[in-house]
């Protein structure tokens, strides 16, 4: 067997990982190997290809569409018809503009001088020791061994082991994006982050949708009064079935039948079939350690199939130690499968990796979410039950304070009503001091950013409500009137950690 090819460096990854190369790396050689994602096996990760970005695209055409449509413009006296969506032209638009950037990415990466200390490999890296790959490529197999190795192999769509399901085959995240034409019906199984974008962008664009939730109420992660009110403009628009399980799927020659069953014996629901032209999965996705092998590079997995790292980044062993310049980042080993949270993590791996004696550490902010569903949904910190379960054990005590939209100019302008979509704070009432907000309702990702930035920075409610001028009338002043509502004493200390 002939010498394995040695590196400096080890990178696998080409999502958030294709922020880690650079002049500072100029003298290390590295080896960078990606397997792409999607159908295509496309360069430059989820994000881009498969994710945040185009279904973004998919959002905003999807909530133009909507606007559109008479039942919304004739309330402010608009006569409008939506006479359509023509789903090629949508999707060419979206990855007429994607797909260059990939190719643009990849071929910098692969041919540019400034990468001439870096040899790109398209192919699937698998560990064959500590420090060592094997890389599966169209070419035959390459062995690697490297003195530093990144980890950046993020995650793909979970199937759930329903029988029929995987043989039906579903469409995922992956692929529904990129189809030639939308089907007439669709039911998504599951009510997560993917399942209610997805579901505005279809039902926007016409088609029937059947949302399949196994729980009483939609986003059930997110604060309760969060879930409660999505779950009541969801089923408004298209079809929730809640408490509702899967129990077999079946592809026919005309569509996709599914079986339900109640999933909370004590709710009031009866067996069916939904029979409807396809299906897409929404249930979760998969860390890619098992293509990695990660433990037979003596590296740690938990339970729910992450690398186990350190708050610095640090891979560690099966039994918690830190492996020696091992790293990995994003949605491979952390809980929050988010871009902005893989971003900061390979932000931090790489400081560590040039300053080894001088270590930073992620997980010093708290981490936003936002779902760009309609209305938009955005939470920071703690839930409302989790407050209050903070409070219980720690002592102290809480106040929630609650601004409908509908309250404040900017509702008015948008016609939107009360009770309906709103603002959620929750401090701690001696200080003051911000554990989490929640906010349902338009550009709600735009508006939680000021909360964000009062937490991150450890300002107070009622400073961040009386210490700035707010623009009149802006949609932000219901932030304003939401931390009016909050204790007056000031805040020392940060969020906690
Ligand atoms: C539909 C959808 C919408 C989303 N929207 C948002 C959003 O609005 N906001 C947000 O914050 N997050 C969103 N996310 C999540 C976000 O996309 C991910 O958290 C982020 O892209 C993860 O980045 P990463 O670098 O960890 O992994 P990826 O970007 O997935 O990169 C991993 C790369 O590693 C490669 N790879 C894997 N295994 C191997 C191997 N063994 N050998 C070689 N290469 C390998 C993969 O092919 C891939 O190219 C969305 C995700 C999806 C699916
Ligand atoms: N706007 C965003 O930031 C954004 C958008 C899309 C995706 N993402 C990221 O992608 C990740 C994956 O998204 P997702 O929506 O697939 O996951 P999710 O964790 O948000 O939701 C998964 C859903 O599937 C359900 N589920 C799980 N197993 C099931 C089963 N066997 N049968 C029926 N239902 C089942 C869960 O109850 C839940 O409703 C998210 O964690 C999120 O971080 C983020």
């Amino acid at each position: 067997m002939s010498a394995p090819e040695h590196f400096d460096i080890a990178l696998i990854g080409s999502g958030s990982g294709n922020s880690f190369p650079g002049p500072e790396f100029a003298d290390k050689s590295i080896v960078y190997i990606d397997r792409g994602v999607g159908p295509a096996h496309t360069f430059g990760g989820t994000c881009l290809n498969v994710g945040c970005i185009p279904t973004k695209m998919f959002v905003h055409t999807a909530t133009v569409a909507e606007n559109a449509k008479e039942e919304h413009a004739k309330k402010f006296g608009v006569d409008s018809k939506l006479g359509g969506v023509g789903f090629p032209a949508v999707r060419d638009r979206i990855f007429n503009r994607i797909d260059p950037i990939s190719h643009g990415g990849e071929e910098y990466r692969a041919s540019h001088p400034d990468n001439a200390n870096l040899t790109l490999i398209r192919g699937t890296a698998r560990f064959t020791g500590p420090k060592r790959l094997a890389v599966e490529t169209d070419g035959g197999t390459r062995e690697i061994t490297a003195d530093t190795v990144l980890l950046a192999a993020g995650s793909r769509p979970a199937i759930p082991g329903i029988p029929g399901l995987k043989e039906a085959k579903p469409l995922t995240s992956d692929t529904i994006m990129r189809l030639e034409e939308l089907p007439e019906s669709i039911a998504i199984l599951g009510s997560g982050v993917i399942a209610l974008e997805f579901a505005h962008i279809l039902d926007a664009f016409g088609v029937d949708v059947h949302l399949i939730a196994r729980s009483g109420t939609l986003l059930r992660a997110f604060d309760e009064d969060i879930a409660r009110r999505i779950t009541e403009v969801a089923s408004a628009r298209y079809h929730v079935h809640l408490n509702a399980s899967t129990t077999r799927v079946r592809r026919t020659a005309s569509g996709v039948e599914i079986d339900l069953e109640p999933s909370d014996p004590a709710a009031d629901e009866a067996a069916r079939t939904l029979t409807v032209a396809d299906i897409l999965v929404a249930t979760g996705r998969t860390p890619n350690s098992d293509l990695l092998d990660a433990p037979a590079g003596g590296i740690g997995v938990d339970d729910a199939g992450r690398v186990m790292v350190d708050a610095y980044q640090r891979a560690l062993d099966p039994s918690g130690q830190v492996l020696d310049g091992v790293y990995s980042i994003g949605d491979l080993s952390s809980p929050a499968q988010l871009k902005h949270v893989a971003n900061y993590e390979l932000k931090v791996a790489r400081h560590n990796i040039l300053n080894p004696h001088d270590l930073r550490r992620s997980d010093d902010m708290p981490i936003p979410a936002a779902v760009f569903t309609d209305p938009h949904i955005a939470q920071v910190g703690m839930t409302e039950r989790e407050a209050r379960e903070w409070a219980a054990t720690a002592g102290r005590e809480i106040r929630v304070a609650r601004q409908e939209f509908a309250d404040v100019a900017y509702g008015w302008a948008m016609e939107l009503e009360a009770p309906g979509d709103f603002v959620k704070i929750i401090v701690e009432a001696e200080t003051g001091r911000i554990l989490g907000a929640h906010i349902i309702g338009p550009e709600a990702a735009t508006l939680i950013q000021v909360l964000i930035q009062a937490m991150s920075f450890g300002l107070n409610a009622r400073d961040v409500a009386t210490k700035q001028y707010w623009i009149h009338p802006a949609m932000p002043e219901v932030i304003e009137n939401a931390c009016c509502s909050s204790p007056k004493r000031a805040a020392p200390g940060r969020y906690p950690r």
